[in-house]
């Protein structure tokens, strides 16, 4: 891994998002170091996809700014803001977002090539036997189990060895045993990778196991933008 990715930091200041005239989101300001891992919990509708979405350069915001170590993604052009996703960001959709006419090598594969990783098939092979699924690399996500397309998805969020990993409701369609499964695998991979982890959960499973949480409510924006998060290093 690269000395960048391990200084990896994230801030947030006075982050807020606009969708069309009726929903405005406040953030209150984060502030996470390399290795950090926390849990954003609230009710639906308080904007945890979307922060997610923001900090990933998914989204613009409609004020306020993130900063990826020295990059700020809020004003950073398009190019620059694909570029920081290729290389730094793993994100795991709620719903995985796999292709559905390829198999879980490519899968995987495909998520390294965007990267611009070297020798994509063979990483994505290791990646996909690390996580227990060796013997389901040529099965397309319809042949998977829910529990294996998402060890295939988390997969492809961490082959290619992302400073910053995104994570969004990782347990919503598992039973208990998958569920702390599911998150063993997380907190393992983003400690091997010395990633910054932030995961959206409703579970108090997942919120409990991580060191630090951010509970989203339907804060004014005054308050909202008075709050300061320092989210430390892991031990
Ligand atoms: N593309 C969009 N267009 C318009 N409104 C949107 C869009 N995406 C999200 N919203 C609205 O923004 C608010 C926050 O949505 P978001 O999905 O971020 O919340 P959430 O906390 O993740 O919700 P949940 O826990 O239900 O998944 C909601 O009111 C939602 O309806």
């Amino acid at each position: 891994m690269s000395a960048a990715l391990r200084t990896h930091t994230l801030r947030t200041e006075h982050l807020s998002m606009q969708y069309g005239k009726e929903v405005t989101l406040h953030y209150p300001d984060l502030s996470l170091k390399a290795g950090a891992a926390l849990a954003i919990t609230g009710p639906s509708g308080t904007g945890k996809t979307t922060l997610l979405h923001l900090l990933a350069g998914l989204l613009r915001p409609a004020s306020g700014a993130v900063w990826s170590g020295d990059l700020n993604l809020s004003v950073a052009s398009e190019m620059a803001r694909e570029a920081f996703r290729r290389r730094n960001v793993g994100y795991v959709f709620q719903d995985f977002h796999l292709m559905p006419g390829l198999s879980a090598l490519e899968n995987v594969e495909l998520g390294l090539r965007v990267a611009g990783a070297d020798q994509p098939r063979m990483r994505a092979r290791e990646a996909l036997e690390k996580l227990d699924l060796g013997h389901r690399l040529h099965n397309r996500p319809d042949q998977l189990s829910t529990g294996e397309r998402q060890r295939v998805a988390v997969a492809r969020a961490v082959a290619h060895g992302p400073g910053l990993l995104l994570v969004d409701e990782p347990t919503a369609h598992l039973d208990r045993g998958r569920a702390g499964a599911a998150l063993d695998l997380l907190l393992g991979a983003a400690a091997e990778l010395g990633a910054t982890l932030l995961v959206v959960t409703h579970d108090p499973l997942v919120a409990d196991a991580l060191p630090e949480r951010l509970e989203l409510g339907r804060l004014e924006p005054q308050a909202a933008a008075s709050k300061f998060t320092e989210i430390p290093v892991l031990a």
